[in-house]
C-alpha cells in the first residue's frame, strides 16, 4: 500500500467534524492495508492513530529542516516502516549525522502530504485519544465484529495495532470474535488501567452510584504515582499510569509484592513517600523519585506501594468479578499494603471519611460502585473521585520570559484547555505562581525544545505539555477567547503521564461556572 494513501486518509480525517465521516475513511484505509496483508495492517494502523511503530527513533522534531518534495507519489508504508526501523537501530558515533540523512532522503521522495504525515508522526502532533477510539470503531466496522469487542480486546492488549491485525487478518467476523477473543488479561502484559470521572464533592459522587439503596466502596485517593504490579513467581514487573515499564526504579515495590502470599498476581495501586509518621510527602518527592536512577536520592527516599484492585491472582482473572468480590481477594493477598476505605450506602459517612483522609494529608476519595467490574481503559461511571481542591489538567501554549528574580528562565505559562470541537486549545490565563526553582530550571529546558517561536518575549510552544493547575474558581471573561478565566491559578505540577490529547475540555472547564 502507497503511504499516499494514508496520507490522504489521514488529510481527510482532519478536514471533517463529523464522527461518521471520519470512521468512514479509516474503515476504507483499513480495508485497503487488509488486502496487502497483516503487516501492513500493523504499520497503517499505527500511521492512522498518529504513531510510529518505533517508541523511539532518536529523530528530533527540530533536526526536521522539510526539503523539496517530490512531485509523485512512491513510498510504500512497509519501507517507510523500515526506514525508521533502520534510523531507531543507529546507535553510536555518527548515529546522529546517519539519521539525519536517511530522514532527508525519506521526505525528499514523499509528496507534500506525506511529508505532513511523516513530520506529523515523528513530532507527534497528529496523536489524540479521540483518534484511537475512532479508529478501534473503525476496526470493528472494517472487520465486521461489534466495536465493544474490539475495545476490549484493545484494553486488554494494552494498543491498538496487534488487535487490528488479529481483527483484520480474520477470514469471515465469526474467525474475527473468535481472534478478539483470545485476548485476555496475561500476566506480564499490562492493560490501560480505569479511570474515573470527578465529581465537586462526596454526597453528589455517592448520589450517582447508590440508586436503589445500592453501597458504594469509598477509598482513599492516595496522591502518588499510579502503579501496575504484575508478579509471576519470583518476577515481579511494575508499570505507570501510561504503561511505561520502571521496574528497576522501584525495588521496594518489587520487594513487597514478592512478600506477598499469592504466586500469581495483578495488581493496581499508588505508590507514594511517607514521612516517619506514615503522612504522605509532597508529591513531587514521588515523581522525583520513581523517575531517579540514582541510587542515594532513592534510598533516601522509599516509595510505599499501596493497593486499591487485583485484576488477576494464581489462575482466577478478576475483571469481571464485581468490585466487592476483587477487594475480597485483595484483603487475602495485599492486607498490609492496601488502601484504607468504608464500604457504605449513607452519604455522611463518606463525607466523614473523606474528611479523615484529607485531614490525614491524603489527596480525597475515590467513591466506586461496589458490583461495577473493572473497566480496564474506561473513565467509566463507576469510579469517581472527589477532591478538597479544584484541579484542571491544561496544556501549556505558551510562556514569557522572567523578569527581575527570574530573568533569563522561562516564566509565565500561558495556558489552554482541550476544545474537542475544533481539534484545538482555548486560552484561559496565564500564571507564574507555584513553581518551585527546579521547576523553572526544568520548564526553561522543556520549553525549548517544544518551541515554534519566539518573538523575544514570548516563546509559543507546540501545544504538548500538560500541567496540573489549582485553582480558587472560575469568572466569565471577555479578556479571553472561552469566555472563561481561572481565578488564582497555580501550578501543582507537571503530567508527563498524561498526552495533551487528555487534557481537560473547555466544556468541562464551561459546566463548572454555576
Ligand atoms: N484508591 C484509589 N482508587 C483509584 N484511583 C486512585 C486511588 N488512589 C489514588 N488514585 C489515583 O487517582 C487516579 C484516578 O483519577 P483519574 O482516573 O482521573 O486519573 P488522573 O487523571 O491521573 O487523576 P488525578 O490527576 O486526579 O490523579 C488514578 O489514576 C490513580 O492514580
Amino acid at each position: 500500500m502507497l503511504l499516499v494513501e494514508v496520507a490522504a486518509a489521514s488529510t481527510a480525517v482532519a478536514a471533517t467534524r463529523s464522527r461518521l465521516a471520519k470512521r468512514a475513511v479509516l474503515t476504507g484505509a483499513l480495508r485497503a492495508a487488509a488486502a496487502d496483508g497483516p503487516e501492513t495492517v500493523a504499520v497503517v494502523s499505527r500511521y492512522l492513530g498518529g504513531e510510529l511503530r518505533q517508541r523511539r527513533t532518536g529523530l528530533g522534531w527540530r533536526s526536521l529542516t522539510l526539503p523539496p518534495a517530490a512531485a509523485e507519489p512512491s513510498l510504500d508504508v512497509l519501507d517507510v516502516d523500515r526506514t525508521f526501523a533502520g534510523m531507531a537501530a543507529l546507535s553510536g558515533p555518527g548515529s546522529a549525522g546517519a539519521r539525519q540523512q536517511a530522514a532527508d532522503a525519506l521526505l525528499r521522495a514523499a509528496t507534500p502530504d506525506e511529508q505532513r504525515l511523516l513530520v506529523g508522526l515523528v513530532t507527534g502532533e497528529v496523536r489524540q485519544g479521540a483518534l484511537d477510539a475512532l479508529l478501534l470503531d473503525a476496526v470493528a466496522e472494517a472487520s465486521g465484529v461489534e466495536a465493544e469487542m474490539v475495545r476490549r480486546a484493545a484494553m486488554l492488549a494494552g494498543e491498538t495495532e496487534a488487535v487490528a491485525v488479529a481483527a483484520l487478518g480474520a477470514p469471515s467476523p465469526d474467525d474475527a470474535r473468535l481472534a478478539l477473543g483470545g485476548f485476555a488479561l496475561t500476566v506480564g502484559r499490562p492493560v490501560r488501567p480505569m479511570l474515573a470521572q470527578s465529581a465537586p464533592d462526596v454526597p453528589s459522587a455517592v448520589a450517582r452510584l447508590t440508586e436503589g439503596g445500592a453501597e458504594v466502596v469509598v477509598d482513599t485517593k492516595l496522591d502518588g504515582i499510579r502503579i501496575q504490579v504484575h508478579r509471576d513467581g519470583d518476577d515481579v514487573r511494575v508499570w505507570t499510569r501510561s504503561l511505561d515499564e520502571i521496574t528497576a526504579r522501584v525495588p521496594e515495590v518489587v520487594a513487597a509484592v514478592r512478600a506477598l502470599p499469592a504466586r500469581v498476581l495483578v495488581l493496581d495501586g499508588e505508590a507514594l513517600t511517607l514521612d516517619a509518621e506514615g503522612r504522605p510527602r509532597p508529591f513531587q518527592e514521588t515523581a522525583s523519585r520513581s523517575a531517579t536512577r540514582d541510587t542515594d536520592v532513592a534510598a533516601a527516599t522509599a516509595l510505599t506501594p499501596f493497593f486499591f484492585d487485583v485484576l488477576h491472582v494464581d489462575g482466577r482473572d478478576l475483571l469481571d468479578a464485581p468490585l466487592h468480590e476483587r477487594l475480597k481477594v485483595l484483603d487475602a493477598v495485599a492486607a498490609p499494603h492496601v488502601v484504607r476505605r468504608v464500604v457504605t450506602s449513607d452519604s455522611d459517612v463518606a463525607a466523614a471519611h473523606f474528611a479523615d483522609v484529607v485531614a490525614a494529608g491524603q489527596e480525597g476519595v475515590v467513591v466506586k460502585a461496589a458490583d461495577a467490574p473493572y473497566e480496564a481503559g474506561r473513565r467509566g461511571a463507576a469510579w469517581v473521585k472527589v477532591k478538597p481542591r479544584h484541579t484542571l489538567d491544561l496544556v501549556v501554549l505558551a510562556v514569557e520570559r522572567g523578569s527581575g528574580r527570574r530573568a533569563g528562565v522561562l516564566s509565565n505559562i500561558h495556558l489552554g484547555a482541550r476544545d474537542p470541537a475544533t481539534g484545538g486549545f482555548v486560552m484561559l490565563g496565564k500564571t507564574f505562581k507555584g513553581m518551585t526553582d527546579e521547576m523553572l530550571a526544568w520548564q526553561t529546558r522543556r520549553f525549548r525544545e517544544l518551541e515554534v517561536a519566539d518573538d523575544g518575549w514570548t516563546v509559543t510552544l507546540r501545544p504538548e505539555q500538560v500541567v496540573e493547575i489549582a485553582f480558587d474558581g472560575l469568572q466569565r471573561s471577555t479578556r479571553y477567547p472561552g469566555g472563561v478565566a481561572l481565578r488564582f491559578a497555580r501550578v501543582l505540577r507537571y503530567r508527563d503521564d498524561k498526552t495533551a490529547a487528555e487534557a481537560d475540555t473547555v466544556d468541562a472547564v464551561r459546566a463548572m461556572l454555576t
